[in-house]
């Protein structure tokens, strides 16, 4: 037996709810095999991140070494890249390794307030990450400050924010509209062609830490198995939605989602 190898390039989150940990719970529900190459180390509970130890950059390209040199991997999901250098290391073994399935969740900071990615790494990721991408899955927040917009409020914001992210050179775009005020709200995938609406009622549920990356790592996880860009998207709206709806408290602030909802679906 074998299963899809899906390798995650990201944070690790003491709290288990993001990063490395939220994308690898992630993989094992989708009957995927996860691979992980940290590039920081966050010390982060519910209430927020107390502090960002970076793996040094030799320690970053060891892990790319060992796991490129000897993994076919099938797809890749990228989270906290930290800086500059660290997404111009990544950059190139993503090329020579002829990766075609990647996901780029363009995390800048954690929703509590916290830089991740130091915003002078934006022109970075923009040159030599996003050209490779299947698909890059801002929030709001982020679009915004990719685009050098003051915010991003409406559906039709969202459209042309979409639009101009394409440009630079994704195949496609997914823009999650989690933080849209009202009940209702929308992310919007644009590949180029097609513009596709995936409405949603919002979950009325304090417990979503990690949204961002367990939906990047389901959409990873449905391409590695075969999946177009549309389904692919379409399973991991349903896998996250089911993991927020059973959203818990372990601590003080905002818990986790129960990853393993989806699988245990009525
Ligand atoms: N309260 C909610 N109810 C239903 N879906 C949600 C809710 N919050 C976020 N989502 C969905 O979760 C995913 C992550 O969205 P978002 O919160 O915008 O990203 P991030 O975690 O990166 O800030 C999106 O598909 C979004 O539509
Ligand atoms: C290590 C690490 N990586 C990413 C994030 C951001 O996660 P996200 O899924 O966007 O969740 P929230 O910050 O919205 O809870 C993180 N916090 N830590």
């Amino acid at each position: 037996m074998t299963l899809p190898k899906v390798l995650t390039i990201a944070g690790s989150d003491s709290g288990g709810g993001a990063g490395i940990q939220a994308d690898l719970k992630t993989f094992q529900e989708l009957d995927t095999y996860g691979l992980s190459v940290i590039t920081a180390i966050t010390a982060q509970n519910t209430v927020g991140v107390q502090a960002v130890h970076p793996v040094s950059l030799n320690g970053l390209n060891d892990q790319l070494e060992s796991v490129f040199t000897d993994i076919k991997v099938d797809a890749v999901k990228t989270g906290m890249l930290v800086s500059a250098d660290y997404i111009q290391s990544i950059s190139t073994y993503i090329r020579d390794y002829n990766v075609n399935k990647l996901v780029i969740d363009p995390v800048l900071g954690s929703t509590s307030g916290s830089e991740l990615t130091k915003n002078e790494a934006i022109d970075e990721l923009k040159n030599s990450l996003w050209p490779l991408a299947t698909v890059v899955t801002p929030n709001l927040i982020e679009a915004a400050r990719m685009l050098g917009w003051a915010s991003i409020n409406t559906v039709s914001e969202m459209e042309k924010a979409v639009y101009q992210l394409h440009e630079w050179g994704a195949k496609s775009i997914l823009l999650k509209g989690g933080h849209l005020p009202g009940g209702e709200s929308v992310d919007l995938l644009y590949d180029g062609h097609t513009l596709t609406h995936f409405p949603m009622k919002r979950i009325d549920q304090p417990h979503t830490h990690g949204t961002g990356c367990t939906l990047a790592s389901a959409i990873a996880a449905g391409l590695a198995k075969g999946n177009s860009i549309h389904d692919a998207v379409s399973m991991a709206k349903d896998f996250v939605t089911c993991a927020i709806r059973e959203g818990f408290s372990i601590g003080e602030g905002s818990g986790p989602l129960n990853h393993s909802a989806y699988r245990h679906r009525q």
